[in-house]
């Protein structure tokens, strides 16, 4: 049938309560409620296959290591597994920590309120939870018209006999147990809300709170509105109920139309001091509220939410397996794309915002564009935040790069090799995983075993005198007094030559030796950079070339990059450039066969641009492998 025209006839607006003065809107939330997790009854109850008992133990361990104190094991009366389940939570030493409550549901039906109390037998600590629906639809529809005051009437009497099972039974072995009670008006959004006070009022009466205060869990059974009228619901209850006190207002909201977060978010700031819901929101239909949400937006306001997400994965994981139901890759904080960015702007934007943070410690606000909290925090790295297709950008690349290989690459070379990527994506046509950035990036830039031009051996002198203690010459002085001079040997194309150059630094002078061989560049650009931590014995020289080589029958002048990588700056520079003389030799290969046979070249450089020179020793001789 398709969608109708006119929905009007079909669905009602829900209405709205009048609550002029509502304060919840301009408070704010500063704790922590008390989390009741339910995912082993309400998560349980709507799985296709619900879990077995030691599945329900693996589910129970995760929910205790997570930090939980409040969970719900089971409904004992439903079947023999949850039944066997509570049993064994309570008869196994130290499978319960101290600190936890176990709670248990059981609907208004004395047959199986007493089964319940029975699968309950020495327990430490209990929150026995009976729940009736109370909303007209339901009342009316599934318990064949039963009056307000009926259901007022079984709910009392429920009550009731909870307490004489439990703390007024006359075996001191139960009355040993520590008791909370925790009465639910199901469908209580649905609820005329003088109804659901009145019959909480009387509720709270059969019960008679003393130590702990009774629970009243206030469902949004199904989700019918807006989140500002459950929290004006929220907030009309608190303020009504009587001896507010002895009562914790707990929310337990379903999810049908997606805002059962704001819901209890904005029900939190009403005045509840309770939430009930499940691990990324499983549970009926569109499920319960999703805890993890709930938890890590505290934790994003600076508030501890008391329970610990620090290794979500393997949450997900656990729950995965037990549930068979994914989390969704866009779920917020748990999803693998809940921090990851594949537009280029966005990585652009994230990687600034990283290199922003590079020397801030974990004490220092996070303030970051695009990515609402540090990833690290629930143990993820940050080799997913950025990811590359064909909707990438350079520094999202660049940050691959820097991820993965430590080199920190200059903007222009992050413009050359971000087209490299982008062709590549758009050939096929999907994301890159960062080894096939890496390779990429390897192939396009670094001196290969097999490149065209090696350098086999050389040894670099200075004209310049040599200081002495009264009269000390200063590395620039030298520079501008004297030149280099390059003296070695190239395998060029596997056939070694002698060369000799000279320039005012290393760089120059070696290209001073390539153009003797008619290789015919001019360096444009060199940067160097330490790679890896200052101080640290293994730290790493790279130099980036940017070398342009003559243009070719009147066209633009064509431009190649090499990077070197050594442990010595010099050596660093030599590959970088030599890196990019093999580019530019294979880009002209056909011009290599008519190179030159020079062997001696000595040329003047000074049509050389270099930025800087690096070489401040003497000599320097070196074997090259
Ligand atoms: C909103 C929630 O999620 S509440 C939790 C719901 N969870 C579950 O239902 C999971 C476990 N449930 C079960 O295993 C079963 O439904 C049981 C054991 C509770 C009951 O099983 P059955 O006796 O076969 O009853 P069945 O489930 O078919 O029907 C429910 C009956 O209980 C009544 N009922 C439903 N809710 C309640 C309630 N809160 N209090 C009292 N009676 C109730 C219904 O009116 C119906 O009675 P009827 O047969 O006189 O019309
Ligand atoms: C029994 C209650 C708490 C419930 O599960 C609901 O209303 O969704």
């Amino acid at each position: 049938m398709p969608m109708l025209n006119d929905p009007s006839r079909k669905y009602k607006p829900f209405k709205p309560l009048r609550l002029p003065g509502r304060q919840w809107p301009d408070q704010t939330i500063t704790k922590a409620p008390r989390w009741l997790n339910t995912d082993l009854r309400d998560g349980n109850q709507s799985l296709a296959n619900p879990l077995d008992g030691e599945q329900k133990l693996r589910f129970f361990n995760l929910l205790v290591e997570i930090g939980y104190k409040e969970i719900e094991i089971s409904f004992p009366a439903a079947s023999q597994i949850d039944f066997d389940f509570t049993r064994h939570l309570i008869e196994t030493p130290n499978l319960v920590p101290e600190d936890v409550v176990l709670q248990v549901i059981s609907p208004c039906r004395k047959d199986l309120i007493k089964r319940t109390a029975e699968a309950l037998y020495g327990a430490k600590k209990v929150i026995f939870h009976l729940y009736l629906a109370t909303s007209e639809c339901f009342r009316r529809i599934v318990f064949n018209n039963m009056t307000e005051d009926e259901t007022l009437n079984l709910a009392v009497e429920c009550t009731k006999l909870v307490r004489s099972l439990t703390k007024d039974s006359p075996d001191p072995a139960v009355r040993a147990t520590e008791w909370q009670y925790q009465f639910t008006p199901e469908t209580f959004s649905d609820t005329s809300l003088e109804y659901s006070i009145k019959l909480c009022n009387a509720v709270r009466e059969a019960w008679e709170p003393t130590t702990h205060p009774i629970i009243f869990n206030l469902p949004a059974t199904v989700e019918l509105s807006t989140p500002n009228v459950y929290a004006d619901q929220i907030e009309y209850f608190c303020k009504n109920i009587s001896e507010r006190e002895k009562v914790c207002v707990s929310l337990h909201p379903h999810n049908d139309r997606g805002c059962a977060v704001a819901a209890s978010e904005l029900a939190q700031m009403a005045g509840a001091d309770r939430v009930e819901g499940c691990l990324f929101g499983n549970g009926e239909r569109t499920g319960n509220v999703d805890l993890v949400t709930l938890a890590l937006n505290l934790y994003t306001q600076g508030i501890s939410p008391g329970v610990d997400f620090s290794d979500i994965s393997k949450v997900i994981s656990t729950v995965e397996d037990l549930t068979k139901i994914p989390v969704h890759p866009r779920q917020p904080y748990g999803g693998q794309f809940a921090v990851c960015a594949f537009s280029g702007s966005h990585q652009d934007a994230i990687k600034k915002g990283f290199q922003s943070r590079k020397d801030l410690t974990d004490d220092d606000p996070w303030v970051m564009p695009y990515l609402p909290f540090d990833s690290q925090d629930i143990g993820r790295n940050y080799e997913a935040v950025i990811r590359v297709n064909s909707q990438s950008g350079k520094g999202g690349v660049a940050w691959i790069i820097l991820q993965n290989l430590h080199l920190d690459i200059p903007k222009p070379l992050q413009q050359a090799f971000s087209k490299i990527v982008q062709k590549h994506t758009e050939t096929v046509n999907r994301e890159l995983q960062p080894a096939e950035i890496v390779k990429l990036f390897e192939e396009a830039y670094l001196p290969k075993a097999n490149s065209p031009i090696r350098l086999v051996d050389y040894c670099i002198r200075t004209d310049r005198a040599t200081s002495n203690d009264n009269f000390p010459i200063t590395n620039e002085a030298a520079e501008q007094q004297s030149g280099l001079h390059f003296e070695g040997t190239i395998a060029l194309n596997g056939v070694e030559k002698p060369i000799k150059g000279e320039g005012n630094g290393t760089i120059s002078s070696l290209v001073n030796c390539l153009n003797g061989l008619g290789v015919d560049l001019t360096v444009n650009y060199f940067k160097e950079q330490a790679v890896g931590s200052e101080g640290v014995n293994n730290t790493k020289a790279a130099a980036y070339i940017e070398c342009s080589l003559s243009a070719k029958n009147g066209g633009k002048r064509e431009l190649v990059w090499g990077v070197g990588l050594h442990e010595d700056m010099v050596q660093a520079g030599l590959m970088a450039l030599l890196s990019a003389a093999s580019s530019a030799h294979e880009n002209r290969l056909e011009d290599a066969t008519q190179l030159k046979s020079a062997t001696h070249p000595h040329l003047k450089t000074s049509a050389i641009k270099v930025p800087s020179t690096m070489v401040t020793v003497t000599e320097l001789c070196s074997d090259v492998d």
